[in-house]
């Protein structure tokens, strides 16, 4: 049960009744992630194929097609930019037309065969930030996520300070990048003072979104209930068939 004990200091608490939503802090993340494909019997294509739909899905409400269809999607090394990978070939069939900057490519069966579908698609990919990022309606981040750690790595402090000082706006897959998962913005750095004008959480909000402001969804709907049991979530429900929630006046609160 949750929602009882609610010292929480989110301020959107103008939903008193309804149970406060979990963070999902990285350490249980990460272990949650392995659970899936353990006893949940997934494979990473197909969980990674579910949040990639679901960032698209979220860049579907916040970038309607008629306000501008080219989306920078900003790909890092690990399983986050593997999100963007699939979201830009949902991107593009949904009417989008996406561009790949996708700085360290990661070796490996399942990121090259990500990157062969949307060369097929003749998605372009770029080699520098600019001027993509000057030519472009909105970007998706999805350089790093639940398993960030430490001083941010060459070649990604001056991509993280682009992203922090474009006005373009910019939706963050999993966490704003640069962002410890648990204790929120750096404080010096590249990535002080980014933040992006949307997120959206994969499974679960993590421990940082309580420093976010702006428009935040959940997506990744996947998590069976005896993990979100064993896990102790508690998830706001998606409505119908849509792969992404927005979370709007929810407490939230640690586990
Ligand atoms: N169960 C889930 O929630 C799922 C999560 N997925 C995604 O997977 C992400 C986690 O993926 P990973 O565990 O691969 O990790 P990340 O993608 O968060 O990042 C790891 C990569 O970033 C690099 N890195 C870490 N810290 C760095 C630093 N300070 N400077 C430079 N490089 C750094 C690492 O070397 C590694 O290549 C989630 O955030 C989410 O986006 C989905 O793909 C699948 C399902
Ligand atoms: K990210």
């Amino acid at each position: 049960m949750s929602g009882q004990n609610s010292k929480s200091q989110n301020h959107q608490d103008h939903l008193p009744n309804m149970p406060a939503i979990k963070y999902l802090a990285a350490k249980a993340a990460q272990q949650l992630d392995k659970e899936l494909m353990s006893t949940g019997g997934f494979s990473i294509d197909q969980l990674m194929e579910l949040a990639g739909l679901s960032v698209a899905a979220a860049v579907m409400k916040l970038q309607p097609k008629e306000k501008g269809k080219r989306i920078l999607v900003v790909a890092g090394p690990g399983n986050n930019g593997g999100d963007g990978l699939v979201a830009s070939r949902h991107l593009w069939h949904f009417g989008y037309e996406p561009t790949v900057f996708y700085p360290k490519p990661t070796k490996g069966d399942l990121y090259e065969r990500l990157c062969v579908q949307l060369h097929e698609l003749k998605i372009p990919f770029v080699d520098d930030m600019y001027p993509a990022i000057d030519n472009t309606d909105h970007i998706v981040d999805a350089i790093f996520g639940f398993s960030f750690s430490g001083e941010i790595r060459e070649p990604f402090p001056n991509i993280i300070s682009a992203l922090k000082s474009t006005k373009t706006p910019v939706l963050s897959v999993d966490a704003p990048s640069s962002w410890t998962i648990d204790n929120g913005p750096p404080t010096s750095g590249p990535g002080e003072g980014f933040m992006p004008n949307a997120l959206i959480s994969l499974t679960a909000p993590k421990p940082c979104v309580e420093w976010f402001q702006g428009r935040h969804f959940l997506g990744g709907r996947f998590v069976p209930p005896g993990i979100v049991e064993k896990f102790g979530l508690v998830l706001p429900e998606y409505p119908g068939a849509e792969q992404v929630v927005e979370i709007t006046g929810e407490k939230m609160e640690k586990l």
